[in-house]
């Protein structure tokens, strides 16, 4: 199937330091991709080089084969390039419900009408039931986000950034500070995924990233120095060395 993500010879450095040397990866409909690596080695300069944070110093990002290099984040959220929205970002005085409209209101260019009463649209009400009914938080719609616990605010942020209908979705240790108790629901609500959509993990639970990826890309020093099947990046030396040794030996070794 043809990519509808692409990042094609991305460099940049800090000062003399190359964070992103030279990184190409492409994702296809559908594609469940870990991205791995140990502190430092580039992941978070990575992903806000693909948002549209941060602007390489060379190579180019294509969404459904448009170079979007030079397009800025909304514009990227506009053709479907979703990272979830962090916990972060929550308002904590506002309710999931609001903030799933806003983003749907997002979606459709409507945001001028956001101070309008849109919890009274039943076309954007339905949409929010249906998304946070999916996510399994549909009865805590009109709490507010400081009165859920951290696992449902971690499901919010999913639903946030699915009310965006993306095309490719980046996933930022989407399980990171949930209690043991209910990653369970995350991890569920990660296999939920539409069929169809790409998504780009970034994750540290190993156990997380065997049960959800189809292919792990590993990131050492700013350059991808793997990319393959999960089963085949606990063999690789390069990857034991630079990450994976311990797991590797403990729990995955062929
Ligand atoms: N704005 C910046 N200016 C200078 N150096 C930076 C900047 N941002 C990141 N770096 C450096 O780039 C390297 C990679 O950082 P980055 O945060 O992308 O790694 P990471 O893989 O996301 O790490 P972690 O898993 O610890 O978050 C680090 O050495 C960091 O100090």
């Amino acid at each position: 199937m043809s990519a509808v993500f692409e990042v094609l010879n991305l460099k940049k450095s800090f000062g003399g330091l190359a964070v992103t040397n030279d990184v190409s990866l492409s994702m296809a409909p559908g594609d469940r991709v870990a991205l791995i690596g140990p502190n430092g080695a580039g992941k978070t300069t990575f992903v806000n080089l693909v948002t549209g944070n941060l602007q390489p110093d060379s190579g180019d990002v294509r969404l459904a084969g448009e170079t979007v290099t030079k397009v800025g984040a909304n514009g990227r959220v506009k053709r479907g390039l979703v990272r979830s929205f962090q916990v972060t970002r929550l308002f904590q005085e506002m309710t999931p419900a609001e903030h799933v409209a806003l983003a749907i209101l997002q979606r459709q260019g409507r945001t001028g009408r956001m101070f309008g009463n849109f919890l009274a649209m039943p076309d954007v009400m339905d949409e929010v039931g249906d998304l946070l009914g999916t996510l399994g938080i549909a009865p805590l719609m009109h709490r507010k986000v400081s009165e859920i616990a951290y696992g449902q605010q971690r499901l919010l942020e999913i639903a946030v950034a699915m009310a965006l209908r993306p095309k490719v979705l980046l996933l930022d240790e989407p399980a990171a500070g949930v209690p043991q108790s209910d990653t369970g629901r995350i991890e569920q609500a990660l296999a939920d995924l539409p069929a169809d959509l790409a998504v780009l993990m970034i994750e540290h639970d190993m156990d997380l990233v065997f049960r959800f990826a189809k292919r792990v890309v590993v990131l050492a020093a700013g350059a991808i120095i793997f990319d393959g099947s999960p089963a085949d990046v606990t063999k690789d030396a390069r990857v034991r060395e630079a990450y994976l040794g311990s797991y590797a030996n403990a729990s995955h070794a062929a």
